[in-house]
């Protein structure tokens, strides 16, 4: 089909299909630019269009400039409606932890895939037919289920409000998903944990002919063993077993079970991460089925779970039942992110703007890579929690109490067993 298309930049190449099978025709930057990591530009083309009603064209990004430079689009795909006459633009971010990226004029920055679409009319209903999803959901609970983030009765806050460079100790690969079975996935995991790292000491083979043992991913991009990283506490807060990577603007707290700090919490703007590490088995990775604990508790509790793969590996998208101030049900969309490492597990769950646009959660991904973990030497059960101490240079400043502790996985992103505790602000 024939597309009216404008150049508003009489120099710029059209855009063009690379291959005769292509979904998307390339479009070009008509202004060369130099985006440092993290940053992001909106990009002009140099051309609008004129597309039929009925028709909206999608900006993707290019995964050869993703793969190679690590450059995405904020917005991806962007939505150019059949009305649109303005000039085509693309909003690229650069998500490369360390090296700056450089467009020339006329480089190809993304592609344009032109689509029919729907216009649909919504009709609304008292209820809404069942589906195979629906099936077994039973709704918003009534009491606070145990995956709500809100209450901790303890937690220690450290405002840094500083800048930390970043550490330049990694290099690039792919990872990619384990997968995990198990029936009864919480006691099941547990006991095959237990059995495998036991046996890690011996070195045997054969415990458990059922299952097929998976090793852990590799980890290209993070986040790091200490081993495997020359300055840890370069741009990183220490934290004992983890080294937070320090931003801009970043709230850092800690959360307690019981005495011990075993979760790091960073807050930047409207979105938050919450970093755990635990214990795990050398050989095999357990984040598959910590995932389907996770996922099943949620289910549960009446709560939707989109299992996907995300740009840390395959992730969570939960829809977690919660109740709202006024005391009604509603829902709060949390993600939940893991890594297998040496002997170790690092759970991440993000939560705010984040969570609801996983496409802005760039930053947060980039500190959940960058963390360093700390197991340490000692004999750890498998999915003890990796204990953490707060900073040398941290000031409490004690805050209330609040909240019991409720019933849950340690996985669950720890709603139910942190703790609230002393406030504490960071002098340096
Ligand atoms: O990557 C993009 C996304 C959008 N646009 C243009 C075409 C689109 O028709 C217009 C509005 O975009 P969108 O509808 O996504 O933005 P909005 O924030 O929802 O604005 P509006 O309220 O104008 O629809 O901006 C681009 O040039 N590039």
């Amino acid at each position: 089909m024939d597309v009216l298309i404008r150049r508003v930049d009489p120099d710029v190449p059209l855009p063009s299909y690379a291959q005769p099978g292509d979904a998307g025709a390339d479009v070009r930057t008509t202004e060369a630019c130099e985006l440092a990591p993290g940053e992001r530009a909106v990009l002009p083309t140099g051309v609008s269009i004129a597309l039929p009603e009925g028709y909206a064209a999608f900006v993707h990004p290019r995964s050869g400039l993703a793969a190679r430079c690590g450059v995405a689009m904020v917005n991806a795909p962007g939505t150019i409606d059949a009305g649109y006459r303005g000039e085509i633009k693309v909003i690229v971010v650069n998500l490369d932890p360390r090296e700056s990226v450089r467009f020339e004029r006329f480089d190809r920055i993304a592609q344009l895939v032109v689509q029919q679409v729907e216009k649909v009319r919504f009709q609304e209903v008292a209820e809404l037919p069942g589906s195979v999803r629906a099936e077994g959901d039973s709704g918003p609970p009534e009491a606070m289920p145990p995956w709500a983030p809100a209450p901790m009765n303890k937690r220690v806050g450290i405002d840094t409000r500083r800048s930390y460079p970043t550490g330049k100790d990694s290099d690039v690969f792919g990872r990619r998903k384990k997968s995990g079975a198990a029936e009864d996935a919480a006691s099941e995991a547990e006991q095959v944990v237990d059995g495998i790292d036991n046996e890690d000491a011996e070195d045997t083979e054969g415990a458990e002919p059922q299952r097929v043992r998976l090793e852990p991913e590799p980890r290209p991009d993070g986040p790091w063993d200490v081993s495997e990283v020359r300055e840890p506490g370069e741009g990183r807060v220490d934290l004992g077993g983890l080294f937070v990577p320090g931003v801009e603007g970043m709230e850092l707290r800690v959360e307690v079970a019981g005495d011990a700090i075993v979760a790091a919490t960073i807050v930047l703007q409207d979105s938050a991460v919450q970093l755990q590490g635990f214990a795990a088995p050398k050989r095999e990775g357990i984040w598959g089925e910590v995932r389907e604990e996770i996922a099943s508790g949620i289910t549960q509790q009446g709560g939707v779970i989109d299992e996907v793969e995300g740009p840390l590996g395959w992730e969570l998208r939960a829809q977690v039942p919660v109740q709202l101030p006024d005391g009604t049900g509603g829902f709060q969309v949390v993600r939940f992110v893991g890594v297998d490492g040496p002997r170790w597990f690092l759970r991440g769950v993000i939560s705010g703007q984040g969570a609801v646009q996983p496409q802005a959660a760039g930053l947060l991904e980039q500190i959940f890579r960058d963390t360093v973990v700390v197991r340490g030497e000692g004999p750890m059960a498998p999915r003890d929690p990796i204990v953490l101490k707060l900073p040398d240079d941290a000031q409490m400043v004690p805050e209330g109490v609040q909240q019991e502790d409720q019933e849950t996985s340690r996985f669950s992103g720890g709603m139910g067993q942190l703790a609230r505790g002393p406030e504490i602000t960071e002098v340096r």
